[in-house]
């Protein structure tokens, strides 16, 4: 079997995007941010507190006929940014894109942190990590992906996202039309469960190749670009007024700034992600100062290959034995 659906921006500026995906029977459609940064699938639901529900879509357990209790089983999630969630458990009928899995655990959230409640198109999320991230217990639940395996065509799926625009994610196959060229993989060390890869280097502009292993995660759900501070700052010297500022959490510069490109390395292949992805948003609407979409990973303790690099390529998730990270230029 194979699915494919689309991946829609849930603002002007990318910050996130969601997917429509179906839940029980008769089908319920919630709009879900797909992140490969964790393993948990929760959603809105008749459970969350209407004071924390303002505008999503939520899923009904009582309204459909294939649903079930996980009885005893709760979860709690916080996530880098600060937000979280917590709830209970139910399995029903889960599709995306066509893909049907029986009996997927749907986590309920009884709570959910401001973060969420405002942005009113985001109903939930599908972690698609690697299951031993899920936070279920007293029994830990298999992702979407890990339940929809054994019947995918091929054990991957791919992510074509786009700045400004809508792109999609596949399942169980690898379309040709998305990506020019060969696909080229890199391995993925799946412990303590992200799709943590190397680049093999950078590019400031038009400077010099440096080669230089980077370990991070490829996380879809995480907006921006973070990386190490010393090349951070090398690409930031390139830009006019441009300013890592305490206030605003991050590089500034003046919106009119010409911004250099961005080039990473997979193996021996290269991206290049073009400025406009780079020069992410106006501070405030008003302003004339903008925040950059590559932002120093110092602090975070690791490298995250968020939205604002994956959006420059065609990027395979292989769960292969072993697993590995393919990415491809389109
Ligand atoms: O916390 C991170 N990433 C961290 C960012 C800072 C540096 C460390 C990683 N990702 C989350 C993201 O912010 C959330 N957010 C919800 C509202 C719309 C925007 C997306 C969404 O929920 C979980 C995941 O996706």
């Amino acid at each position: 079997d194979t699915g494919s659906a689309a991946a829609v921006p849930i603002n002007e500026v990318d910050i996130a995007y969601v997917t429509p995906v179906t839940v029980g029977t008769p089908p319920q459609t919630l709009m879900l941010d797909l992140d490969t940064g964790s393993s948990d699938l929760w959603v809105f639901s008749s459970l969350t507190p209407s004071s924390q529900v303002r505008g999503q879509e939520i899923y009904s357990p009582a309204k459909s006929s294939t649903s079930k209790l996980l009885s005893g089983h709760t979860w709690s999630i916080r996530y880098g940014d600060g937000s979280g969630s917590r709830g209970t458990v139910y399995t029903d009928n889960f599709t995306i894109g066509g893909l049907e899995v029986e009996s997927q655990a749907v986590q309920t959230a009884q709570e959910v942190s401001s973060s969420f409640t405002q942005e009113q198109s985001l109903d939930g999320l599908v972690g698609l990590g690697f299951s031993t991230l899920n936070t279920v217990r007293p029994s830990s639940q298999l992702t979407f992906f890990d339940n929809a395996r054994p019947k995918l065509d091929e054990e991957v799926f791919t992510a074509d996202l786009k700045y400004h625009a809508t792109g999609s994610y596949d399942f169980g196959f690898i379309d040709r039309a998305k990506y020019t060229g060969n696909i080229t993989y890199t391995p993925v060390q799946q412990s303590p469960g992200y799709w943590t890869h190397s680049l093999s280097g950078y590019a400031v502009g038009s400077g010099a190749f440096q080669s230089t292993q980077i370990q991070g995660i490829s996380d879809t759900g995480t907006t921006l670009l973070y990386l190490p501070t010393a090349i951070v700052t090398a690409y930031y010297r390139q830009v006019q007024g441009a300013q890592n500022s305490q206030y605003y959490g991050g590089y500034v510069f003046p919106c009119s700034s010409t911004l250099p490109t961005f080039t990473f390395g997979i193996e021996g292949a290269r991206f290049t992600i073009p400025a406009s992805y780079i020069n992410y948003t106006r501070i405030s609407p008003t302003s004339s100062t903008c925040y950059g979409g590559l932002q120093s990973s110092s602090g975070l303790g690791i490298n995250i290959f968020g939205d604002v690099a994956l959006k420059a390529a065609f990027v395979v998730f292989s769960g292969t034995n072993p697993p590995r990270i393919g990415f491809g230029t389109k």
